[in-house]
């Protein structure tokens, strides 16, 4: 037989069971919908952790005799989940807040190709039957674009594990009427994006936005004599890119974004953390209803007397109460020097009694509190067994 005659009878039988594989996930998802609709009329949190370790010690177990490694078992079926546990909470917080809206415009940081592009499309998925796609070139824009109801929702990165805090948007959150309605996390997978055939020693320049230069700083070490030019957003670096044709220029961004520019990658995972993630928040004009059913987030915006120990004190109340922090940020208040903002992010709902007493307690405590919206986490790991 010939070599490639046998090569594509064995891609062609790898393809078959991919796609039974995508079957059998479209059918896992609608029994998780089912199991989401049952849910609601029982009033049962979705999340049910010990069902999940039971699940994935199980598959384990069974991987085992089909020498399928734990760790690839626990990583896939991790993805399965949080993709099932996503749904069934847009589902009982679609049945909550009773949106009527089919066809939404969300604003992001284009143009098409972005991160921030990706993140809108993949939260759109979830919650909203159609998105009308509203692409923006600054932070300031898309908050703009809601707070005058050119949009309903915006998209906004907020930090990232490679680079940390994203302060522009911190900054933002400080001036605008707008509230938090949700969050979610993209994997980010910066690659070198190259208009045509070229390799690494030939390039000279590189586009992107500041973010992805932070976030590789490790890898473009190497190559100190790069020009690193900046752009607005990562889509913009490969608009540039693409136009100027040049095997001496490159972009830094997604490898899905730079295929919407016909850009190839030359080369991928050139972030400084091997985990290189970035949460996304979504804003609009009202706060909503977090069921109970569903983990919430609540985010507060804080400053404190200059006193000696003023933000333990507020932290203390936080402990007392038993609520988990998962994030605590400072930045400066314009015009008032050397005074910071605090950002705390706590695993609550502002509707639990616990935190509307804490609530209470702090406004009393603080010199300025505002609750900037509470949310279904959506920063979902399921357990590992
Ligand atoms: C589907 C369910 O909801 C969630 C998702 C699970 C899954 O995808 O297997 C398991 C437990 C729950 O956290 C369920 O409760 O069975």
């Amino acid at each position: 037989m010939q070599p490639y005659a046998s090569l594509d009878k064995l891609r062609h039988d790898i393809s078959d069971i991919d796609s039974r594989l995508l079957t059998l996930l479209a059918k896992r998802r609608e029994l998780a919908i089912a199991v989401g609709n049952y849910k609601l009329e029982t009033q049962r949190p979705v999340r049910d952790v010990t069902r999940e370790k039971q699940l994935i010690e199980k598959l384990i177990e069974q991987g085992k005799t089909l020498s399928l490694d734990s760790h690839y078992i626990t990583r896939l079926f991790q993805l399965v989940i949080e993709d099932s546990v996503l749904i069934q909470q847009a589902l009982l917080q679609k049945a909550l807040n009773d949106s009527q809206q089919h066809a939404v415009r969300v604003a992001f940081l284009g143009p098409k190709g972005s991160y921030s592009h990706l993140a809108a499309r993949s939260y759109a998925s979830r919650h909203f039957e159609q998105m009308i796609e509203v692409g923006c070139s600054k932070f300031q824009d898309i908050v703009d674009q809601v707070e005058k109801g050119l949009a309903e929702y915006a998209v906004l990165p907020l930090e990232n594990t490679s680079s940390g805090s994203i302060n522009d948007v911190y900054d933002l959150l400080q001036n605008t009427g707008l509230y938090i309605v949700g969050e979610m996390t993209l994997p980010i997978n910066h690659c070198l994006l190259v208009s045509q055939e070229t390799s690494l020693s030939a390039i000279t320049t590189v586009y992107s936005h500041p973010q992805p230069f932070q976030q590789c700083s490790h890898y473009l070490n190497h190559y100190p004599h790069w020009q690193i030019k900046y752009t607005e957003s990562t889509a913009a670096a490969m608009e540039m890119v693409a136009s100027l044709n040049d095997p001496a220029i490159a972009a830094l961004g997604s490898e899905a974004g730079g295929q919407l520019y016909q850009l190839q990658a030359i080369d991928r995972q050139l972030a400084n953390q091997s985990q290189n993630i970035t949460r996304f928040i979504i804003l609009a004009r009202k706060p909503i209803q977090v069921s109970k059913q569903v983990p919430a987030k609540t985010t507060l915006l804080m400053a404190t007397g200059q006193q000696a120990g003023a933000l333990v004190d507020a932290l203390l109340i936080l402990r007392q109460h038993d609520i988990v922090m998962t994030k605590l940020e400072s930045r400066p208040i314009h015009g008032n020097p050397w005074e910071e903002m605090f950002y705390i992010d706590v695993q609550a709902n502002s509707n639990e009694p616990a935190m509307q007493a804490a609530l209470q307690q702090l406004t009393e405590l603080t010199r300025y509190l505002k609750v900037l919206g509470c949310y279904p986490s959506e920063t979902v790991a399921a357990v590992i067994a």
